[in-house]
């Protein structure tokens, strides 16, 4: 059996490349990015009046000059204006173009204003104060945003301010859900005793819907015929298939074999992990991707977000950050596979420490409402000693 991260590295090696398209900039949030974005222009623009009050020639503050005339009022959108004395002044708005021949920026609080003559209280005035100078944050040319990032209201923002009403991002694979079992039923019915609601699909649907992606539903029941002939459909409208349960050793595990009848090549079945050991994972012809997820929920899950979540960042060119947290308290675990642990997180004199949640097992899905993450213990140890640190997947 293939170990977590060779699971991990075949499944990024499977990753695909998406086209680009544009989205109107409103659109674009949640997305990403397609192309590294540069200012178009210096950051600020002119140099920009910070303060509103009066602007002035430092030099003449210091020659001694207190009682500065008013020449004009200058708003902020205003084109610029000069200043035509010396000893002068003009009174200026935050967000106005500093007037020519003035460098520095009183405002009204250290001022009296009277008979159109501003008198300067402060007992300073230096050159550059209250402006913000132009191209001091970032000069025109300079990459403000790169390729890949996830568009978030600052970089809605950052796009707006360069002028990007339309947005290029990376197109978004079309997904379909399929869940399989006769035992499973729609949402809004009464289950008989023996029956239960379909709630991966919907788990799935949610965790899709926070990546921007409305995937397609559907249900397979366990009838070979029927799930081939249904995939057969599926999949002239969708490049990825999640399918959710029928991929262990049950008599009606009849996916891996189903599949097989439509062209998949497997690329692994089982991972020597817990929950999640069934995992299925491999392509269908036209470069389409097959995830077949363990139906116990939390299996279901704890795939998705160890597999195809970095397996579609990879795809859409985002970055991934590792992260880790310590064990508050001791473990045991003693089978040679990685033990996935849904914890609680929090901070402690600024180290992250994730607290395990007590479980029945993957088929415990209330397990995970409390869930922040999975601290994944590793095989080749049996003893986790609290304080220790290991690998954190946190939830979207
Ligand atoms: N003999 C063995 N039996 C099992 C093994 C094994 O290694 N040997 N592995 C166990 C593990 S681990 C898991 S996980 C499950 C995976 O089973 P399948 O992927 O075949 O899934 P199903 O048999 O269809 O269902 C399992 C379980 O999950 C419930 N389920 C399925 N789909 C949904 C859904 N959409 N919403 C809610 N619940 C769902 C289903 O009713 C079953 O209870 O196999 C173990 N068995
Ligand atoms: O490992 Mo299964 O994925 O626990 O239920
Ligand atoms: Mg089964």
């Amino acid at each position: 059996m293939i170990s977590v991260a060779q699971a991990l590295q075949l499944v990024l090696q499977h990753k695909i490349s998406p086209q680009t398209e544009e989205v109107e900039l409103l659109q674009s949030l949640g997305r990403t990015l397609a192309q590294d974005v540069t200012a178009d222009r210096d950051f600020p623009p002119f140099h920009r009046v910070t303060m509103d009050g009066i602007a002035v020639r430092a030099s003449d503050f210091v020659a001694g000059i207190r009682a500065f005339p008013i020449e004009e009022i200058h708003a902020a959108g205003s084109p610029q204006k000069t200043l035509h004395h010396p000893g002068h002044c003009l009174e200026v708005m935050t967000g106005a173009v500093l007037p020519q021949g003035t460098d520095a920026v009183v405002p009204y609080e250290e001022c009296t204003m009277h008979e159109n003559v501003a008198t300067v209280l402060a007992e300073k005035v230096r050159a550059g104060q209250n402006i913000h100078p132009q191209g001091s944050d970032k000069k025109a040319g300079e990459v403000l945003l790169t390729s890949g990032v996830k568009i978030t209201p600052a970089i809605l923002g950052t796009l707006a301010s360069v002028g990007y009403a339309q947005v290029p991002v990376f197109q978004l694979p079309s997904v379909a859900i399929c869940s399989t079992g006769d035992e499973l039923v729609e949402v809004q019915q009464q289950p008989l005793p023996h029956q239960i609601r379909r709630s991966n699909a919907y788990m799935l649907a949610g965790a899709l819907q926070q990546e921007n992606i409305q995937a397609s539903l559907f249900h397979l029941p366990d009838e070979p015929a029927i799930m081939q002939k249904r995939l057969a459909k599926i999949l002239e409208a969708h490049d990825v298939l999640l399918l959710s349960g029928g991929v262990s050793k049950g008599k009606f595990d009849f996916l891996p074999q189903v599949l097989e009848e439509l062209g998949f090549t497997p690329v692994f079945h089982k991972i020597a992990q817990k929950p999640g050991k069934p995992m299925l994972f491999g392509t269908l012809p036209e470069q389409k991707v097959v995830f077949g997820l363990p139906g116990n929920p939390v299996s279901t899950f704890v795939c998705y977000q160890l597999f195809f979540r970095p397996w579609l960042h990879a795809s859409l060119h985002q970055d991934h950050q590792p992260a880790s947290a310590q064990l508050t308290q001791t473990l045991t675990f003693k089978p040679a596979l990685t033990y996935h642990v849904p914890v609680k997180l929090h901070q402690d004199q600024g180290i992250l420490k994730a607290t395990p949640i007590p479980t029945t097992g993957s088929g415990d899905l209330t397990s995970i409402l409390e869930a922040d993450g999975l601290l994944s213990l590793p095989p080749e140890q049996e003893n986790f000693a609290a304080g220790e640190a290991f690998p954190l997947t946190l939830f979207t």
